[in-house]
């Protein structure tokens, strides 16, 4: 590989603070296996209101398909809350213009962090590596969302739908990557009350039919997010539609230790994926140095392995990111014995251990 183009979106509150140390360790691997760097920045959520009027400008669109692949930060703030043209918009908007219909979720434990996880060692047992396969461009985010007023009373209202051409090639998705895992795919619904789950488990099982090797299980929304903290090795591969995955990865990324440990790639119809940490924008914590950048940095080596197949610097990075575990943490996940580094030092510390991993 001679260059990569990357399309990067900062967004809004801890967003730029997270991803200046993805794109220096993202320059570290580039400068030490002499690929050249290309970056394009582009608007997105909270800071494209302020400058465009808009949360998803088309020029974004248009920077993002022009690109192998895009960075995101995250977007939203109180700031934008009160205005129809949220930031939350815009981030749905671009996974939708892109045809971003999977979102992988990846929550496991790295080994120097099994102190950190509010799980006992008995129930996290020889660890948890879970893949969280959400539904991203369907579902209830993307339904009708209004209100109407019924005998002098207002109501709101979301509409829920799947197709069976949606809930067929995110199954697929879920059971080719188990193929490479566990082979094991558990489908999370709400099938005892919602037609549209309904709809959702048929699907799956027939789906399934082409993938005998794996095995299938079912299990309901309220079950599983109980299932998570009281025996999370049970899962491989969990499969799901947009709010239920939305929900249980943010419940998953406490296994790990932290919100601020969770990576996640979203993948489509075209070869272009966008990369991003699963949290939000914290602005409880924008500007004070303290967000930890694990999850973003993570974030680009699942763009090296997924976009531009480069397993060995993949490797890097999440090797760098072990090693920093063990030298100083965030504050999210501080730890008695070891120094607590703010989001700079934290990025600087796994550039420099990325080139020495590459040399
Ligand atoms: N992908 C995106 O851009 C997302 C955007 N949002 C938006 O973000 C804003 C804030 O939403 P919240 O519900 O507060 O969720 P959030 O994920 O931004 O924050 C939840 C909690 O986790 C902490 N946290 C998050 N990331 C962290 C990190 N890297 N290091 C250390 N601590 C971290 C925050 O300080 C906060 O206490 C809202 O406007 C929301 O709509 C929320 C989720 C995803
Ligand atoms: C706008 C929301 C759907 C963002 C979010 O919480 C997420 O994608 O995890
Ligand atoms: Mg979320």
């Amino acid at each position: 590989m001679e260059r990569m183009k990357i399309c990067v979106l900062k967004g809004d509150g801890i967003g730029p603070e997270i991803v200046d140390q993805a794109l220096k360790v993202l320059k570290a691997v580039c400068d030490a296996s002499g690929i050249k760097l290309e970056l394009d920045f582009a608007l997105l959520g909270g800071i494209a209101i302020d400058q465009t009027g808009e949360p998803l400008p088309q020029q974004t669109i248009d920077k993002c398909k022009a690109s192998d692949a895009v960075l995101l930060g995250a977007v939203g703030g109180e700031k934008w809350d009160h205005l129809p043209a949220r930031p939350e918009k815009g981030l749905l908007g671009i996974r939708s213009a892109l045809g971003l219909y999977a979102n992988l979720r990846p929550a496991k434990i790295f080994p120097a962090l099994k102190t950190a996880s509010p799980l006992k060692d008995s129930v996290i047992g020889e660890g948890v590596d879970i893949l969280v396969v959400r539904e991203l461009t369907g579902g209830i985010y993307f339904g009708e969302h209004n209100r109407k007023t019924e005998n002098g009373m207002e109501i709101g209202y979301d509409v829920m739908q799947y197709s069976t051409a949606e809930v067929e090639r995110i199954a697929k998705t879920a059971f080719e990557l188990a193929r490479k895992r566990n082979h094991k795919v558990t489908s999370v619904d709400k099938a005892n009350v919602l037609e549209v789950s309904r709809l959702w488990r048929e699907t799956v099982i027939r789906v399934h039919e082409e993938y005998r090797d794996v095995e299938l299980n079912h299990m309901y929304v309220d079950n599983a997010s109980m299932q998570l903290v009281r025996n999370p090795a049970q899962f491989d591969v969990i499969v799901t539609g947009n709010m239920f995955g939305d929900i249980l990865s943010d419940e998953a990324s406490m296994i790990s230790g932290s919100i601020g440990m969770l990576a996640s790639a979203s993948l489509g119809v075209g070869s272009l994926g966008l990369y991003e940490p699963i949290h939000g924008s914290a602005p409880d914590i924008a500007g004070k140095g303290i967000a930890n950048p694990l999850a973003t940095v993570l974030s680009v080596a699942m763009m090296l392995r997924y976009t531009f197949s480069l397993e060995k610097e993949a490797d890097a990075i999440e090797k760098a990111v072990e090693l920093s575990l063990n030298h100083a943490r965030t504050p999210d996940i501080k730890s008695e014995d070891l120094p607590v580094y703010c989001t700079e030092q934290m990025g600087d510390f796994l550039a420099k251990t990325v080139r020495e991993l590459l040399a």
